[in-house]
């Protein structure tokens, strides 16, 4: 390629201070390192984590920044050391990293991986502690160790899924974030089996994900609950089999679930990032076994509670990061898995916009009509 080795100027939304507009700036991107890897970015989706961290409620959240972490590209040039993606595959970007040689790695009971989670926290790379950003000199910090919000982006090695190069690059950037966290969350985390009742809170894009993979894990009856009614239509098509609004009820929405599914669901998985509503989902549970998944993020300084009773008549409180699934080993079977059909991805996009028309997006996404929206990234 005839840029490897040089600074790349591009386009980048830059995020200069919570929830102030972000700004389309010329953004120097500098090479790889060693262990690094700089893409090219053609697509992007925003998630509500974007939008979260934006807010300010980010513990992490760090201004200027380059935010974004669903998306899809082609890798430009890598650094000393990376051997297994090389220029010119196609490639997504995996905030939850996956190295296959640290403690958490090696365990075997879960998908986080601790090998570059300090420098990502703190938005820079692990090699020299510094960003590859700038602008004119003035450094802007990385997000998530993947800021898809910019043209070109670098990340470290061990966050970047190669997949097949058939594969629609528009399409398959959503397997960045959220189609796979609601689907890894029942078939990972929680292992829903067949029959089983599930409850969902909060049926935006993960929530739907969510109702995908329980149906296609045979739940019996899978119930949507939120407070926008006209989420239920479609739900349906993702296998939502009931709705219920919390505002038509006088009682606690865990109180209209165990009496609508004799004594609690089997599993509950909570979808909205609300602490009241986590509550809620666990609560719903069965007495015995029922287990709720948190998989909403919540902003700094919320903490959740419930009476320890609770838990010790046998409901069970998990979480989830990225559905439970390993990135770099698993995003390249879930993208097979779209190639043959087997999941949804399309039915989630509700709208394509430009890199320029970012504002917009995040606009659209606050109003509720939109599940996901795409950005070109190159126009
Ligand atoms: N753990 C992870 O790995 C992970 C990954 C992706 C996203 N997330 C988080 O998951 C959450 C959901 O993401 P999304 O993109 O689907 O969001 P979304 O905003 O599209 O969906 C949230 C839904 O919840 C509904 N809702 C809001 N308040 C409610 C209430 N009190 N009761 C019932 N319904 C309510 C909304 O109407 C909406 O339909 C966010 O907090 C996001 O940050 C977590
Ligand atoms: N910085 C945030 C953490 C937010 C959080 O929990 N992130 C999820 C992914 S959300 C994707 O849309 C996650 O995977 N967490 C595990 C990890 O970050 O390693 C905060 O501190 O609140
Ligand atoms: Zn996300
Ligand atoms: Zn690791």
């Amino acid at each position: 390629m005839a840029t490897a080795g040089k600074v790349i100027t591009c386009k980048a939304a830059v995020a200069y201070e919570p929830n102030k507009p972000l700004v389309i700036e010329d953004v120097q991107v500098a090479p790889p390192q060693a262990g690094e890897v700089r893409i090219n970015i053609l697509f992007t989706a925003l998630c509500h984590t974007d939008a979260y961290t934006w807010s300010g409620k980010d513990p992490e959240g760090l201004f200027p920044c380059i935010l974004g972490h669903e998306a899809a590209g082609i890798v430009e040039s890598v650094g000393e050391g990376v051997t297994e993606v090389q220029p010119g595959d196609h490639v997504i970007p995996c905030y939850q990293a996956e190295c296959k040689e640290c403690k958490f790695c090696k365990s075997g009971k879960t998908n986080l991986c601790g090998k570059v989670r300090m420098a990502t926290g703190a938005g820079i790379m692990m090699n020299d502690r510094k960003s590859r950003f700038s602008i004119n000199g003035k450094p802007i910090y990385h997000f998530m160790g993947t800021s898809t919000f910019s043209q070109y982006t670098v990340v470290h090695d061990v966050s970047v899924a190669k997949v097949d190069p058939q594969a629609p690059l528009d399409k398959v950037c959503l397997l960045g974030c959220g189609v796979p966290t609601g689907l890894g969350a029942v078939w990972n985390t929680a292992k829903v089996e067949p029959g089983a009742i599930v409850a969902i809170f909060g049926l935006g894009t993960v929530g739907l994900a969510v109702a995908e993979g329980a149906k296609s894990a045979g739940a019996s009856r899978v119930i949507g609950v939120d407070i926008d009614s006209k989420k239920f239509d479609i739900a349906k098509n993702f296998g939502v089999t009931e709705f219920v609004n919390p505002k038509d009820y006088d009682k606690p929405i865990q109180q209209v679930l165990v009496d609508l599914t004799d004594g609690g669901v089997d599993y509950s998985f909570e979808c909205i990032g609300n602490v009241s509503v986590m509550r809620a989902a666990l609560e719903c549970c069965h007495k015995g076994w029922g287990t709720s998944v948190i998989i909403g993020v919540a902003a700094s300084g919320q903490e959740i509670s419930t009476r320890p009773f609770q838990l010790v008549t046998g409901r069970v409180w998990k979480g989830t990061a990225f559905g439970g699934f390993k990135s770099r080993s698993q995003v390249p079977w879930l993208v097979d898995k779209y190639m043959k059909k087997e999941i949804k991805i399309d039915e989630y996009i509700t709208h394509n916009l430009t890199l320029g028309e970012i504002n917009k997006a995040f606009d659209l996404m606050h109003e509720g009509g939109c599940l996901r929206c795409v950005l070109k990234m190159h126009e």
